[in-house]
């Protein structure tokens, strides 16, 4: 559907209040895919119909082939994008890429190594950035430029709802070109990106009870729609997880006793000129296994070396509590309480 008001909302699905992805089509005739709408990266990439099945990240998730496509223009330049955990390598291509019923021409990867870790746990196919086109690797125009320069949009912002019940229908929103009211209530706060290119903001601190601990001197927090979790510096995080008194688990998470759960401070991150504060019902992952209950603290330990850190990345849990607006027109980040 062609945006009626200068407004194209995306549906999300939420999996598990770690994983929020929404469909787009790339080709002609249309190949579907679920990505993640990433404000952490700013590069489209999905796998490839060449990716080798030895990679069984590839072999189980949707490929893009282009020798089916009749909109396909071949590029092959390489690709590679790092994260965390592995390298995604590929070819780009170029090809129509419909977003919210927008259709715009779009360079972007076809991914041919897609490391299992992480993506074997992936439930979305690929990765649509949407981040500032300085963070986009090659110097793609990223498809929210693309789909600005279009002059289709009422706004050139975008913003994001995340559900935090995995059984709410649906998941969450993404809208491009407003927000949704249905969505959020009272009213945004908006803060500065703290630099051009980036969508991250100057925190004045982090305060767990009534006690400012961590970030006392500011420090910078990146807003990632694409990270499930808070991650911050490990030092403040293990100092965070004492004083929660959580156990770390093998694989650097942590738990906490579900029965002290309610008894759980509130942390705030002082953005802008208010306080954004997530109780345990925000912070906490219960979850039921074989009839036992784990709860898991959804913040993160994540060094992120000088220049860019240390920083503290705002992901799914704060956003699922905080309706974000991202805003190219004034180069700015704006809450609302999430309905
Ligand atoms: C998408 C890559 N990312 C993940 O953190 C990530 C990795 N692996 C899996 C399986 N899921 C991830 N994110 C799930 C998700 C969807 C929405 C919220 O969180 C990050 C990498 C850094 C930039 N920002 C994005």
């Amino acid at each position: 559907p062609s945006p009626t008001n200068g407004t194209a909302p995306t549906p999300l699905i939420n999996y598990l209040d770690t994983q929020y992805f929404g469909e787009i089509s790339i080709g002609s005739p249309a190949q579907m895919f679920n990505v993640v709408f990433d404000t952490g990266s700013a590069n489209l990439w999905v796998p490839s119909h060449s990716c080798s099945p030895l990679y069984t990240a590839c072999f189980t998730h949707n490929r893009y082939d282009a020798s089916i496509s009749l909109t396909h223009i071949y590029n092959g330049t390489g690709f590679s994008i790092q994260y965390a955990s592995g390298n995604v390598r590929g070819f780009l291509s170029e090809d129509v890429v419909v977003v919210g019923g927008i259709p715009v021409v779009q360079v972007f990867a076809e991914a041919t190594a897609l490391p299992a870790i992480p993506f074997i746990f992936a439930k979305f196919d690929g990765v649509l950035g949407m981040g500032y086109p300085e963070a986009a690797i090659d110097g793609i125009t990223p498809v929210f430029d693309r789909i600005m320069s279009q002059h289709v949009l009422k706004q050139n912002v975008f913003s994001v709802y995340y559900s935090r019940d995995p059984t709410h229908i649906p998941g969450g929103e993404l809208v491009l070109g407003g927000t949704d009211p249905n969505y959020h209530t009272g009213s945004f706060h908006y803060m500065n990106t703290k630099e051009e290119g980036k969508w991250e903001v100057v925190m004045k601190g982090v305060s767990v009870g009534a006690d400012m601990l961590f970030c006392v001197d500011g420090c910078t927090a990146v807003i990632d729609t694409g990270s499930s979790y808070i991650t911050g510096p490990a030092s403040s995080i293990s100092i965070l997880m004492k004083t929660i008194g959580a156990v770390e688990l093998a694989e650097g998470g942590y738990t906490v006793n579900c029965n002290l759960v309610k008894l759980l401070p509130t942390v705030a991150f002082h953005l802008g000129g208010q306080e954004y504060s997530l109780t345990e019902e925000d912070y906490i992952l219960w979850q039921s296994e074989f009839g036992e209950d784990i709860c898991t603290v959804t913040f993160k330990a994540l060094d992120v070396p000088p220049p860019t850190g240390p920083i503290w990345i705002l992901g799914a849990n704060f956003i699922a509590r905080y309706y974000t607006e991202f805003d190219r027109e004034n180069n700015r980040i704006g809450f609302a309480r999430a309905v």
